[in-house]
């Protein structure tokens, strides 16, 4: 784990050149005694003479100072790792993970692409761990530009992070079966997806993004996978514009507070409110997600952040909102377990079957995947039957969502007044879709509609 010795050498070359590399080394050391006092606060807190705020205040300082974070995230990632795991996590997130690549099977075999490139002088070897066939990890030294041989211009091979291998694992695509990968630009778990059902079947890869959409239709068309439709929506438009399928792999737009080492600006550019959005779009999208798959089918979560209100939170919510599904095992082979509570929040039931991956543990990005199983819906008597709630409507607070699901048991509660007015509209739209006049008389309309229907 961590950067090679060569890169440490350049930093402490640098910071020699300022002046600082006493201070920072001063500043290391610090952080490092004050998170493990704090760490035993019963034992070694009273010997400092110091209160625990203080403490915990001047660590804050050094972190921002030393790594570059915001306090407000910093913070977050305190509570979320305990305070001498999260010093692992700067440090780690201030280093490049390894660089891999996947092969792709529709055009070669690893053992082939392997050769083919320790002959252009690429140093490589197999994915450590031996968990995954298709990855191949790529050593600096070689003057080979790994994204542009013949190779790679072939559609042999797509760089791709060991851990974006994982949520497409879990999704288990099969031949010949209708696949949605709802945010799936630029492309890799798409490509991944099409390599596994072998160009049969049908994977439809939609990303909301117009720019973003570009790249992904060149990774599908470099790597051959002929089973691969483009759609460009918004993912909450599904299923309204299409569903039945059997998988969905939704990798959700997120903070990314799990690739720092790759966007180090995430350390000061998310606020509170970031959060709180995306943990609502996330949400959003996966209910649409479920809402996708058929009866027996199978939807993965994944996001690339470790905070909980974009994983385990969001996971929880659509196990209260949808009675028709669980969690089951994601079959990886490694990483820990979700988390079962958070600063006194409880989580969903089998959230310890979800999976969350470290940079500072297994060096892989900092990655969440979770999976369901879409089972049969309980039959209600016609008169029983609930409106769909409108994915706009969804509350957007923590504490309206959890008054809304304290008073509903399992399933979604509905404001009966609102429902009306919700059912009224959506069916004078329906009329008008249909020609109709929506204020004509009910009866006359409804005999028009099963007209046109049939
Ligand atoms: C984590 S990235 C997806 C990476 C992709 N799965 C891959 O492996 O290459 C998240 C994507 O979600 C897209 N996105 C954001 N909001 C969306 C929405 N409402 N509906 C569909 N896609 C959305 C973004 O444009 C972005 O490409």
């Amino acid at each position: 784990m961590g950067g090679s010795e060569d890169e440490d050498d350049e930093d402490d070359e640098e910071a020699l050149q300022s002046g600082n590399l006493e201070d920072l080394r001063q500043v290391e050391k610090r952080m490092r005694t004050a998170a493990r006092v704090l760490s035993h606060w019963k034992e070694l807190g009273p010997a400092t003479g110091r209160s625990r705020s203080d403490l915990v205040e001047q660590l804050i300082a050094d972190i921002c100072q030393y790594h570059g974070y915001t306090p407000f995230l910093a913070e977050k990632l305190f509570e979320i790792f305990g305070v001498e795991e999260a010093l692992d996590f700067f440090t780690a997130s201030d280093t490049p993970r390894p660089l891999t690549i996947r092969v792709n099977t529709l055009k070669t075999r690893r053992r082939d692409l392997a050769q083919a490139l320790i002959n252009r002088g690429v140093n490589l070897e197999p994915l450590e761990g031996g968990w995954s066939k298709v990855g191949l990890q790529v050593f600096s030294g070689s003057s080979v530009p790994i994204g542009a041989t013949p190779e790679y211009l072939a559609g042999h091979y797509i760089l791709q992070a060991a851990s974006s291998f994982l949520p497409v694992m879990a999704m288990d695509p099969q031949p010949h079966e209708r696949c949605l990968d709802m945010s799936a630009a630029p492309g890799g778990k798409t490509t991944y997806i099409s390599a596994l059902m072998g160009n049969t079947g049908e994977v439809w890869a939609n990303d909301s993004s117009r720019g973003r959409i570009k790249g992904l239709g060149g990774n599908v068309a470099r790597l051959g996978c002929r089973n691969v439709i483009i759609t460009n929506v918004d993912g909450r438009e599904f299923p309204k514009v299409m569903g039945g399928f059997d998988r969905v792999l939704l990798d959700a737009p997120c903070s990314g507070s799990g690739v720092i080492s790759k966007d180090p600006s995430v350390k000061v550019n998310k606020t509170e409110r970031d959060f709180m959005l995306l943990g609502h779009l996330q949400k959003q999208l996966l209910l649409c997600a479920i809402d996708s798959v058929k009866t027996g089918g199978t939807v993965v979560y994944s996001t690339c952040s470790v905070t909980t209100e974009e994983n385990e939170a969001v996971v929880s919510y659509a196990l209260r909102k949808r009675s028709h599904i669980k969690l089951v095992d994601t079959g990886l082979p490694f990483g820990k377990e979700g988390f079962k509570s958070f600063r006194g929040k409880q989580f969903g039931k089998g959230i310890e079957l979800t999976r969350r991956f470290y940079p500072h543990v297994q060096n892989v990005d900092g990655f969440y995947v979770a999976k369901f199983a879409i089972l049969a819906k309980e039959k209600k008597a016609p008169e029983a039957l609930e409106p769909t709630l409108p994915y706009e409507t969804l509350p957007i607070n923590e504490d309206e969502e959890e008054a809304a699901a304290a008073a509903a048991d399992d399933g979604p509660t509905f404001d009966n007044d609102e429902d009306e007015k919700l059912i009224e509209e959506t069916k004078k739209r329906q009329f008008k879709k249909k020609g109709l006049n929506p204020r004509a008389d009910k009866g006359k309309a409804g005999a028009k509609a099963k007209q046109v229907d049939e």
